[in-house]
């Protein structure tokens, strides 16, 4: 049976989340990881010297939890997909036992590739950016677990995306650029479209 792993990584409140939940509509015996999920509980967050606590850096996640949970589709896509009560396409189950049908996982985070264990699993990887202003703009809006304290944004959110972003690239991952000031729509288009030519070559 054929895995497919999509990798949706990118800025904070770059639409990440919107694409892929527009993606698990669409897409045939999809599951999804957040790496969102993973995040430690406040008071296990180190506090940095510049006063903030450090949601920002991978050390923050647990993500020894987050490849066990992707190495767990990898082990058995059905099982997962039961257990997380993702309904299965009538032609793969029939096929169960044919090697056929496709299953695909999203991983779905905005330190997705930061992290070495992670780097080499996916098929895809798609990036989405938006500019400061905008960014800001849109976290502005959101609320988090805990809310973020004033000054966060630039005194660390912003920072720490563009370490992470140039880690990432000297990392040197296939990755495909999405301009998240394009419409949703025009995002799960060129995505949508990347995905199926990437599954009939690989078909
Ligand atoms: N293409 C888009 N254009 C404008 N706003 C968007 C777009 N995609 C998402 N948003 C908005 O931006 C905010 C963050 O989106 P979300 O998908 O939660 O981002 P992320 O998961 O990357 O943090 C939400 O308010 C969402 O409605
Ligand atoms: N989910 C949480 O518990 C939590 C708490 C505090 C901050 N955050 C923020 O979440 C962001 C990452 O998630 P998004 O890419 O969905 O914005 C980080 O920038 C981090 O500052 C999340």
């Amino acid at each position: 049976k054929m895995k497919f792993i999509i990798g949706i990584g990118g800025v904070t409140n770059g639409g990440k989340t919107t694409l892929t939940n527009r993606l698990l509509q669409t897409l045939p015996n999809c599951c999804v990881v957040h790496q969102d999920d993973f995040f430690k509980k406040p008071n296990q967050i180190e506090v940095g010297e510049d006063g903030f606590r450090q949601w920002d850096v991978i050390t923050a996640l647990d993500m020894e939890a987050m490849v066990n949970t992707v190495k767990g589709w990898q082990e058995n896509p059905v099982k997962f997909a039961r257990s997380h009560g993702v309904s299965l396409s009538p032609e793969t189950m029939e096929s169960e036992s044919e090697q056929k049908g496709v299953h695909i996982l999203i991983v779905e985070g905005f330190l997705i590739y930061n992290y070495k264990p992670l780097i080499d699993i996916y098929d895809k990887c798609f990036y989405i950016s938006i500019p400061y202003e905008e960014c800001k703009r849109r976290r502005s809006t959101r609320t988090y677990t805990v809310p973020d304290p004033p000054g966060l944004f630039d005194g660390h959110v912003w920072p720490m995306y563009l370490k992470h972003r140039k880690e990432m690239e000297n990392n040197c991952n296939i990755l495909e650029y999405l301009d998240g000031m394009t419409s949703s729509e025009d995002i799960y288009n060129e995505v949508s479209e990347s995905i199926q030519n990437a599954l009939l070559n690989r078909l």
